[in-house]
């Protein structure tokens, strides 16, 4: 895709690569994102692929890697960093995940709260993510909190807006960023346009899917060419991820990558 084309998008573009070419290996489906025109990549957990040749197939295709995540743990847990008692671990994964993105140069660490609940969960969170933030600082990269939707994560810690900027403000730190997942907060709290306009100077990192069914963005109730000429006008320039399950091959979906153009 030429830059001249891809610049005329109103919004650029991330593959979420923990969704979209999953059939092949990480550098392969960053040089087949770049080859399908997005200005950037960002993935889930890339602890199992050697970094250099992550790091080659980012230099190779230009494309910047803007995230990961820290670890799951144990299956169901979904993280660590909201978990009373498991501080040691969650440091350590957070300490991985930020060693992992020095040595891609990923500009942000999304780091994943786990299954809790409470005032011990809360704390613990509070002070992981504070953790998380002096550690990230010195590195330049930022650290995203993100609330998951109760129905594709029932009981996860950080589950709306209003509860991920109450810890945001307790934990006060500049490179503190809300990962707002349109399609999350659709399912759990709507009014998407809205919240975007009141939370855009605290988001760190926006994320898109159809939803209910997180298919393409061109499927589902939520109207992406509105959110998008929005976001434009709100000044967004950072790439907007495209996290979507595309249930069948990733370049059959990208219809609406040429509808928004
Ligand atoms: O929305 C999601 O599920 C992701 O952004 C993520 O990082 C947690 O799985
Ligand atoms: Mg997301």
């Amino acid at each position: 895709m030429p830059d001249a084309a891809r610049s005329d998008l109103p919004v650029k573009l991330s593959a979420n690569l923990g969704f979209l070419w999953t059939e092949l290996t990480l550098p392969d489906a960053i040089r087949a994102a770049a080859a399908a025109g997005f200005d950037a990549v960002e993935c889930h957990w890339p602890y199992d692929v050697d970094a250099a040749q992550v790091r080659a197939a980012l230099e190779e295709t230009g494309l910047p890697m803007l995230g990961l995540n820290t670890r799951r743990g144990a299956p169901g847990e979904s993280g660590l960093a909201a978990l009373p008692g498991r501080e040691a671990e969650a440091r350590a994964d957070i300490g991985e995940a930020l060693d992992y993105a020095a040595r891609i140069g990923a500009g942000a660490v999304h780091v994943m709260a786990g299954t809790a609940s409470g005032a011990a969960a809360r704390d613990a969170f509070v002070a992981n993510i504070a953790h998380a933030c002096d550690r990230a600082a010195g590195q330049g990269v930022m650290i995203l909190i993100e609330p998951l939707n109760r129905f594709d994560a029932p009981g996860y810690f950080l589950g709306t807006t209003a509860q991920a900027t109450e810890v945001m403000d307790a934990i006060d730190r500049p490179n503190l960023g809300l990962m707002f997942d349109c399609y999350h907060v659709q399912r759990t709290e709507g009014d998407v346009s809205r919240r975007l306009e009141a939370l855009l100077p605290r988001i760190g990192h926006i994320q898109i899917a159809g939803a209910p069914d997180r298919g393409p963005p061109d499927t589902g109730e939520l109207d992406y060419a509105h959110v998008f000429a929005l976001l434009a006008r709100l000044g967004w320039t950072r790439p907007v991820g495209a996290e979507y399950r595309p249930g069948g091959p990733t370049e059959a979906t990208l219809g609406w990558m040429r509808a928004l153009r």
